[in-house]
């Protein structure tokens, strides 16, 4: 039994790329639920359907078949207006922090782009914005900088407080640390923990990292060519032998390598002696 009250479930999704003649099935029934206040990892192979997943969950690709609720609500074949009132729910944090922010637009009006249809004012949508910034220690002054004068840490901090400005309870990570270096990766997923443990916030943490994963995660799924195949904590998925599909994502992965391991324990290491 999950610690955690459901708040996302997906039962027996589908999904198709393709066309209606020539269907290409990529989701075979995926049935994974996150708690309320859990963090669930979502690893395997480049195109085992994880981002697919993601995009079912946000809408952004059709459901063939099978459900998806949230908090009880059927949010399978949501759209328009209702789908856009969601967004106060369900947020995401890509991958690429390069081209996830508008090079146009400085930061205090990405911020409050999300705001700009809740009916806020002005003065209320910079306070919250300011609040954000700090929760991501990014300091007040950086409203009136654009994109391009950030580094990839700091503007994932950014797409991070973006998530944040409508208080969601679910935010879908997308491979967030997958183009930042060591060091940065191990404050950015500090920072998301530390988001989860004030905000009671759920995270749905796509990677292929199972390294990564294991160590933020309550649960970790394995998905392998479309099918959801095991499903534990860090621990179980990782040490016991019946889990096949994860001790070779292990064996596959960066973090086996004892040389990047060490780079990665010693960056926890100094983030924690310098917090
Ligand atoms: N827009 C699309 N049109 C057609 N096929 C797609 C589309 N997006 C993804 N696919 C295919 O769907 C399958 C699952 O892709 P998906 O991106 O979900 O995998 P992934 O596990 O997230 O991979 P990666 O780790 O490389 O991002 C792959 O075979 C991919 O080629």
């Amino acid at each position: 039994m999950s610690e955690f009250a459901p708040l996302l479930r997906a039962e027996n999704v589908v999904v198709e790329y393709g066309s209606k003649r020539k269907p290409n099935r990529v989701l075979h029934e995926v049935s994974l639920e996150v708690g309320d206040g859990e963090c669930v990892g979502l690893v395997g192979e480049s195109g085992s359907g994880k981002s697919t997943l993601g995009k079912a969950i946000l809408g952004l690709v059709p459901v063939a078949s099978g459900k998806i609720t949230f908090d009880g609500r059927d949010i399978t074949h949501l759209s328009g207006r209702a789908r856009r009132d969601l967004a106060a729910d369900i947020q995401v944090v890509f991958q690429d922090p390069y081209g996830s922010l508008n090079p146009m637009m400085t930061i205090g009006d990405i911020l409050s782009e999300p705001l700009s249809t809740t009916g806020v004012s002005h003065r209320e949508g910079r306070s919250i914005v300011s609040e954000m910034l700090e929760r991501v220690s990014l300091p007040a002054s950086v409203i009136d900088r654009y994109p391009n004068e950030f580094s990839g840490g700091q503007r994932q901090r950014i797409a991070i407080a973006r998530a944040l400005v409508r208080k969601p309870r679910l935010i879908i990570c997308d491979e967030p640390v997958s183009a930042l270096d060591l060091t940065t990766q191990a404050t950015v997923l500090e920072l998301l923990i530390e988001l989860q443990r004030d905000t009671g916030v759920s995270y749905l943490f796509v990677s292929h990292d199972l390294g990564v994963v294991r160590s933020i995660c309550h649960r970790v799924a394995v998905m392998y060519r479309g099918n959801l195949v095991e499903i534990g904590d860090g621990d179980q998925v990782t040490r016991d032998p019946q889990h096949a599909y994860s001790q070779r994502l292990l064996a596959a992965s960066p973090v086996a390598d004892p040389v990047l391991q060490a780079k990665r324990r010693e960056a926890w290491l100094a983030l924690r002696v310098s917090a």
